[in-house]
């Protein structure tokens, strides 16, 4: 039988995304509501009643209240928005992560958040493997296109004369992404961030820079094994042993520079970089994802296709 599926701000980013990565597919049916419908209530809570699978890409309220239209215990939720993130009743849709069939069998499904997906798959596999104390003082830096601000972000760049190339923000803390770090990254302090977008349209470098040298002798004790960037790597070889979709790049020297083009396609692989000082006294660990391909969009794909028991890879557009 077809899946029948409904996307919930299928005129936004992330549902544009989806609905373009599900378009050439003959294993799902989409029920779409025309442009006079899509805000309609009656007519949203009527399609989220009868698809099997309903993909909100909403904001944060409007998705609540979108799960709360749904009336049978048939229908199943993917949430692309952050109000679920931390929800004990909600499976965290990060297979990679906390595993296949968890999503498989999710009745309410969380997507990751774009920012999250880096971090967490640089550093939940380091905390769950021992090799990071739970307690160890993170900081995260990352960059992000403005398309991850979605479409008022989108507008504010490319209706405006001069917007800025480089934008620091989140300057006070309180970042809506902290809890989600925290939770699903196995730590006890949520990570100092520090986000900022730039003038390209997509794609996003997270890094989780580690003072491993200056750590040791601290409150982790003098005497405590050392963290070395080679466990680091093992532990991350590990965990996305076998994935198509997460990679850690191979060892060796560092790359001049990491980039994203600013005319790059959508892209739905992460790359993960180890990137250890010379004396390993310090390494950058580096994730390089599409915000709007493992970010939101694929990731979306990727567990719909989990959910529904299709292919996990089909209809995203992978490399190889
Ligand atoms: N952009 C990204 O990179 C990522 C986004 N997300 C999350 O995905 C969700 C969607 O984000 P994004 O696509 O960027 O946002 P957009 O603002 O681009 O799209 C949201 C869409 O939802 C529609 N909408 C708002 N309220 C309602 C409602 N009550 N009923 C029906 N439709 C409604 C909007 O309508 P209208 O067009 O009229 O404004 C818009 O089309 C957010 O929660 C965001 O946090 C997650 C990861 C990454
Ligand atoms: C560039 C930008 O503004 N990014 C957004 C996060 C992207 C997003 O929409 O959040 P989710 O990934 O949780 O859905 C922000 O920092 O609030």
């Amino acid at each position: 039988m077809t899946v029948q599926v409904f996307i919930d701000g299928a005129a936004g980013t992330t549902g544009l995304e989806i609905a373009s990565r599900l378009g050439q597919r003959d294993d799902l049916a989409l029920i779409t509501l025309d442009e006079q419908r899509r805000k309609d209530d009656t007519a949203r809570a009527e399609a989220l009643n009868d698809c099997d699978i309903a993909v909100l890409c909403l904001p944060d309220d409007a998705a609540r209240a979108a799960v709360a239209m749904i009336r049978n215990d048939r229908t199943r939720v993917i949430d692309a928005s952050t109000a679920h993130r931390v929800a004990p009743d909600w499976t965290y849709g990060f297979p990679e992560l906390c595993g296949r069939q968890a999503v498989a069998t999710a009745r309410f499904l969380s997507n990751p958040g774009c920012y999250p997906t880096g971090f967490l798959a640089l550093v939940a596999p380091l905390v769950r493997d021992g090799v990071l104390p739970e307690d160890w003082p993170i900081t995260c830096h990352a960059v992000s296109g403005y398309s991850g601000g979605g479409k008022a972000m989108i507008a504010q760049y490319e209706e405006t004369a001069a917007p800025p190339v480089f934008r620091a923000y989140a300057l006070s803390g309180g970042h809506k992404h902290l809890d989600e770090m925290r939770v699903h990254g196995g730590l006890v302090h949520a990570p100092v961030f520090a986000p900022a977008v730039v003038s390209g349209f997509r794609g996003m470098i997270v890094e989780v820079p580690l003072a491993l040298a200056a750590m040791q002798g601290r409150e982790h004790g003098s005497d405590g094994p050392a963290v070395d960037p080679a466990q680091i790597r093992a532990s991350l070889q590990a965990a996305y042993e076998g994935s198509r979709i997460v990679r850690v790049a191979p060892d060796g020297a560092a790359p001049a520079a990491l980039t994203i083009a600013a005319d790059t396609p959508p892209f739905d692989d992460m790359v993960l970089h180890v990137l250890p000082s010379p004396d390993h006294a310090q390494v950058r660990l580096v994730a390089v994802l599409d915000n709007l391909g493992k970010g939101a969009s694929g990731a979306a794909v990727q567990n719909l296709n989990l959910m529904a028991g299709l292919c996990e890879t089909a209809g995203l557009r992978l490399a190889g």
